[in-house]
């Protein structure tokens, strides 16, 4: 039996009509699958465009809420219908740290660029969030926004020049210097800042040295208190009891401010002509000021005496810091001065028990070495006779010079017993063989520093630090007004001198002149020209050099004030400092690029760091430039550059070599003092004496270095600083 077929396929062999009718069927019922299978399609593609959608947004919204959110949470605290006030203003932005700074970390790295506008959008976003759009409300606000954020912008960008030029207020340092890692010092501003805000009248409290012109009389005094030989006294403040000059007195009487300031500058005369080249008789004691209440507060040591000068030591970090915070008055303040004072005898105290203690250790550390202190006349025998004998190690020079100091002293049996040396005698050297900046208080002001990256590749040991408001403007203006009094009392021509013939026909030929010269024109013996060749040449030269004058440890309590305000800062012993060395430059002139240590020199007197100190801005030009270290820094008042040309093995650094650019306007005015690598005493012996020619008092000499590597300077004197017997040295007994 066949099998039977399929329905369909009967159905297919089947009449035409019935074959019409199962089609339209089938097509049907595909049609109605098909939308079917369209529908959900459909419906998929919109469930996925809905969640790709709000995938996008939650994208959108957490990204948004990234950025802003830090803002939100601040921008809520004032989301309210009015405008908010400046200073919710001011503390919004402040609390927007985290996008600010991911924007400006954005922009350092060059991926922003300040031209996008990228603030101006953030800050629209942040209005429509705030009042939504077509507002007119957050127009005002987008607008008062952006201005503060202008403001900000331009603090920023000052941050960024302090960034640029190594932190400190236009110090230009070679652009390049950006990214240097200075945040830490530009965080500091802010206490500088805060400092600013202080009341003037604290700032002068701090100043010292003043002196009066001894024309109060004690019977104006309202002694306040009197404790032994000491007396406070409330003077009410009238100036023309203090000046004798009652037309400058009434020139600088105006306000309280003023009487503070004039006060100061009063003193700073009497500074700047440097006390002890005219001795004076004063009584110690110190003044306070206190223009609150229009007085000025003398602590006397001596009531009888009406001249008064106050030694200000460092104030201790902790009783500023502590003074910062202080809403009290200056009452509270003098108490804290007083007590300074009081701090600073007994730090003397220490530094005396400490100094023993050092001997003693000394002492012992010979006794371990088998040399006996005490007995130094069997170290004497023992080396004398036996030459053999083990001498101490190298490297330990201070144990053996102490040694030595011993031995010299045993020539006076006297000595020996008493153990009384002369200071001379007992003298050890001292070594400068680098210096350690520090951050300190002086003055009412904070004097931190700031280091200068090299911007060149280099592997030496230069290190070059800043320190602003070093001294103050008052000092600054004296030690200008001291050093032009003392350029212009010299009005003879200046005797010029070369250090070789080779140095002289450089300048000749530099003048445009064509004259042969030999070593005839020098006066015999000597490295000065003779006075007419002198004349002849200055005119050539067209007087081109800068002036210095000087004044010398120990000659003023301002020498000794700011060598130990550079000890504090710099770590850098006195005894090792030389003088102390005014210059300016008039327009137009420069220092060639030289270092101040002798380059393949041996002599470990060697000048191993420089405190450069500028007494002024500069107009234009005047820079310090270090181009081996791609460092250069602008004159600013006050502000102190310390940089070290040795090593600390003692090696003049080639790297340190400086210049100063040319003074396009106005005068420039530094001061400097270099620090040796091993103090001078110590020797036991001083070079001789150079060989001078005869010369008039008021008579200066100019002296020019090697001509590739130093240009001319004027000196008011004719010595070599070492020559002079620093009492300072002196006093260095370990
Ligand atoms: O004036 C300056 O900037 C640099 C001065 C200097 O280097 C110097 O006197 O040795
Ligand atoms: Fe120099």
């Amino acid at each position: 039996m066949a099998r039977k077929r399929t329905p369909i396929k009967e159905s297919n062999n089947g009449s035409p009509h019935n074959k019409d009718a199962t089609c339209k069927e089938q097509e049907r019922s595909a049609s109605v699958k098909n939308s079917s299978i369209k529908r959900t399609s459909k419906l998929h593609s919109r469930i996925s465009f809905l969640s790709l959608m709000a995938c996008l947004v939650s994208i959108f919204t957490a990204l948004v809420c990234y950025v802003i959110y830090p803002e939100l949470t601040s921008l809520s605290s004032f989301h309210s219908n009015s405008v908010p006030s400046l200073r919710t203003m001011i503390e919004f932005i402040e609390n927007g740290h985290k996008t600010r700074r991911d924007i400006e970390q954005g922009m350092s790295e060059k991926k922003v660029s300040p031209d996008n506008d990228i603030y101006s959008q953030l800050i629209q976003s942040k209005a429509k969030l705030l009042y939504g759009d077509n507002n007119e409300q957050a127009q005002q606000l987008a607008a008062k926004i952006m201005r503060l954020y202008t403001q900000k912008e331009s603090d920023n960008e000052k941050a960024e020049s302090l960034k640029i030029v190594g932190t400190i207020e236009d110090a230009n340092i070679h652009p390049s210097i950006q990214n240097s890692s200075h945040a830490g010092d530009l965080r500091d501003k802010s206490d500088t800042d805060q400092l600013s805000e202080l009341p003037q009248l604290l700032m002068e409290t701090r100043t010292e040295n003043i002196k009066l012109d001894g024309i109060i009389k004690s019977s104006d005094k309202n002694i306040i208190s009197n404790r032994n030989d000491e007396a406070l006294v409330n003077i009410p403040v009238d100036m023309k009891t203090i000046y004798n000059d009652a037309e400058k007195a009434n020139e600088i009487i105006p306000d309280k401010e003023r009487i503070t300031k004039s006060l100061i500058f009063s003193s700073e005369t009497e500074r700047g002509d440097f006390a002890p080249r005219k001795p004076s008789k004063q009584t110690s004691g110190s003044i306070v000021l206190n223009a609150e209440n229009s007085q000025v507060q003398f602590v006397f040591d001596d009531m009888n005496k009406a001249e008064i000068i106050k030694q200000t030591d460092t104030l201790e970090e902790e009783q500023f810091e502590k003074h910062i915070d202080d809403t009290k008055t200056l009452t509270s303040w003098q108490a804290k001065e007083t007590r300074t004072i009081k701090l600073s005898d007994n730090k003397e105290l220490k530094n005396e028990s400490s100094k023993k203690a050092k001997v003693k250790g000394i002492r012992s550390s010979l006794k371990e070495k088998g040399i006996s202190p005490d007995s130094a006349e069997t170290v004497d025998s023992n080396t004398a006779q036996n030459p053999s004998a083990p001498k101490p190690a190298r490297g330990k020079s201070k144990v053996k010079e102490t040694a030595t100091l011993k031995k010299k002293s045993v020539g006076n049996p006297k000595d020996s017993k008493s153990k009384k040396i002369s200071p001379d005698k007992q003298f050890s050297p001292t070594f400068q063989r680098s210096f350690t900046p520090k951050k300190i208080f002086y003055g009412g002001r904070r004097i931190a520093p700031v280091e200068l990256l090299h911007q060149k590749p280099s592997n030496s040991s230069v290190r070059v630090y800043l320190f602003d408001d070093f001294l103050s403007d008052q000092e600054c203006e004296g030690l200008m007004r001291a050093h032009d009094s003392h350029v212009t009392a010299y009005t003879k021509p200046p005797i010029l001198c070369f250090d070789s013939v080779k140095t002289l026909r450089k300048h000749i030929r530099d003048a445009g002149k064509d004259i042969n010269v030999n070593s005839k024109v020098f006066t015999t013996g000597t490295k000065c020209v003779n006075a007419s060749f002198s004349l002849q040449l200055q005119s050539w030269l067209n007087s081109n050099w800068s002036y210095s004058t000087a004044f010398y440890p120990g000659e003023s309590k301002f020498s000794t004030n700011i060598a130990t305000r550079m000890q504090n800062a710099m770590g850098l012993q006195p005894e090792n400092g030389g003088k102390f060395q005014i210059t300016s430059y008039p327009v137009g002139k420069a220092y060639k690029t030289h270092t101040d240590c002798t380059l393949e020199g041996l002599d470990k007197r060697d000048r191993s760091v420089s405190v450069l100190m500028y007494l002024n801005n500069s107009e234009e030009g005047g820079e310090t430039q270090f181009p081996e270290l791609g460092i250069w820094v602008k004159p600013k008042r006050g502000r102190a550059l310390v940089w070290n040309n040795m090593s600390p093995q003692g090696i003049c650094e080639p790297h340190s070599r400086h210049a100063a650019s040319v003074v396009k306007q106005g005068k420039k005015y530094i001061m400097i003092r270099w620090y040796y690598y091993k103090s001078f005493p110590s020797l036991g012996h001083r070079p001789s004496a150079p060989s001078l020619p005869a010369r008039d008092n008021d008579q200066a000499m100019v002296s020019c270095d090697d001509y590739n590597n130093g240009s001319c300077r004027w000196y008011d004197e004719w010595t070599y600083e070492h020559l002079t017997d620093y009492q300072q040295n002196k006093l260095n007994i370990s």
